[in-house]
């Protein structure tokens, strides 16, 4: 593999001896990871359904090496269920470092795609709140579709700036992630072509970068918060460097540890993370008078009657009991209609006035035209037991070669016409082995497909 001799240059002064185990890793295959979604599924029962498993991520408990030449995971249903989320092994470690308890407020400040939010949002149960927010608005929409994938309900999904946060979200916090963008040195042997682009000024540039987004942070903090910064690149400059100048510069933030992981000597690319601590109270400069977010004052449902109504009619559908859907309903919660949405949001979500927020909370579906219509985020929420307790349910099975291929017919798009089955009007929930993909119409003979466009199978992805 090619590497610009600039980079080669600076990882030589800085790995000394090491130099040429580093450079001989780029000749070895890289390493592969899948991560079970502890919100769905334990990691023991994921690998008895994935057999291909290999053996555990060491600084991951939720995580698996796989032979990604043998075995493509994205090309089967379970992962549109949202059982488990491919990720890179290294990058499994800054969610864990950051310790998160059910019932904290956290923050995910660089979220998209949004695979350490599902980590982090795992961690968290159904108890206390996730901000997942990125910058850039179309990165911000696939994090959106990826928390409702992994069945998410306790998230705010936002699309701001981490200035605007700050005044937002003012001493909200008690854990915060920024998992920076950099120069991704630590991903040449993933993604080759990245190396292309790598200059030393690109690394001064993204260091800049880190430094404004990592100086909001202590606003964003209770006292006491805690903070993980993460990058995937090696340079000491947007490292150990940054970590340096930060800490100078907040003198009440002290660094609990830093670690890094080197491809020369993990099963993994190279990483970066360090753990601070803000101690003692923080002067918020006064931002306190711009603080927009506050805790909900009562907590009461604001549901329409009609929409009360045509929640209690698709559960009666789907589970024979009209008022079956509140049982699936986490506790501590509130139902919210918005605009025709219908959401259920945790107490622990606050209010948010002047934010570009694309979710807030579990969206249940949508009102249109006196009708309910249940969302693909809905079904994907669900505990299993609301799979396994729906009368109107379209259960297939990945372990019968026909029902697999039905599923993939189903996430595809197809109306679905299955031999002998007739199916009553009305919503009827898809399942895979009791985890439920989306919704579909019964309309006699036929099943028709509600899963959306957004979210199909795509026969070309690589994965
Ligand atoms: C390394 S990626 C995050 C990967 C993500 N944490 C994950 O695990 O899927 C960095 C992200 O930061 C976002 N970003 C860049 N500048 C930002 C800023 N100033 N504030 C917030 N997000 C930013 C980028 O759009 C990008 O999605």
């Amino acid at each position: 593999m090619k590497l610009p001799t600039g980079f080669l240059n600076k990882m030589k002064e800085q790995l000394g001896d090491e130099y040429s185990l580093f450079v001989q890793s780029y000749e070895r295959t890289r390493a592969a990871g899948v991560r079970a979604n502890q919100l769905k599924i334990s990691a023991a029962k994921l690998k008895e359904l994935l057999p291909y498993l290999e053996e555990p991520v060491p600084w991951c408990r939720d995580g698996f090496y796989y032979n990604e030449e043998a075995v493509r995971p994205a090309k089967h249903p379970y992962y549109y269920s949202g059982l488990y989320y491919i990720q890179e092994p290294s990058a499994m470690l800054p969610a864990e470092l950051l310790q998160v308890q059910p019932g904290s407020r956290v923050l995910d400040l660089c979220a998209a795609p949004g695979g350490k939010s599902i980590q982090l949002a795992a961690r968290l149960g159904t108890e206390g709140l996730l901000v997942a927010n990125d910058l850039h608005p179309q990165r911000a929409k696939v994090l959106l579709k990826n928390i409702e994938r992994y069945g998410v309900v306790n998230a705010i999904v936002l699309n701001e700036s981490p200035e605007r946060l700050a005044q937002a979200f003012a001493g909200f916090f008690d854990k915060v992630l920024v998992d920076a963008p950099c120069s991704g040195e630590g991903m040449f042997r993933k993604e080759p072509e990245m190396a292309n682009g790598w200059s030393q000024d690109e690394v001064a540039k993204y260091s800049e970068w880190q430094a404004a987004i990592l100086d909001v942070v202590p606003l964003l903090l209770k006292p006491g918060g805690e903070i993980v910064y993460s990058t995937c690149t090696f340079s000491k400059e947007e490292n150990e460097q940054q970590i340096q100048g930060f800490i100078e510069k907040y003198p009440e933030i002290k660094l609990l540890e830093m670690c890094r992981l080197w491809p020369h000597k993990v099963k993994g690319e190279g990483h970066f993370a360090a753990k601070l601590k803000q101690s003692g109270n923080r002067n918020l400069h006064g931002s306190r008078e711009t603080l927009r977010v506050s805790s909900k004052p009562f907590s009461k449902d604001t549901l329409s009657k009609t929409a009360e109504q045509e929640l209690d009619r698709c559960s009666q559908q789907v589970w024979g009991n009209p008022k079956k859907w509140r049982n699936w309903l986490p506790e501590g919660g509130t139902l919210v209609e918005r605009s025709g949405h219908i959401l259920w949001e945790s107490n622990a979500l606050p209010k948010l006035q002047g934010l570009k927020v694309l979710r807030s909370g579990w969206l249940l579906g949508t009102v249109e035209k006196g009708r309910f219509h249940p969302s693909s985020a809905y079904a994907l929420g669900l505990p299993k037991e609301a799979a396994l307790e729906a009368v109107q349910r379209c259960e297939l099975s990945a372990r019968d070669e026909q029902e697999k291929y039905t599923a993939i017919r189903y996430l595809r798009g197809e109306t679905l016409q299955l031999e002998g089955k007739k199916w009553n009007k009305g919503w009827h929930l898809v399942t895979i082995d009791g985890y439920p993909l989306g919704w579909a119409k019964g309309a006699g003979n036929w099943l028709k497909n509600e899963f959306p466009p957004g979210w199909r199978w795509e026969d070309g992805e690589k994965r």
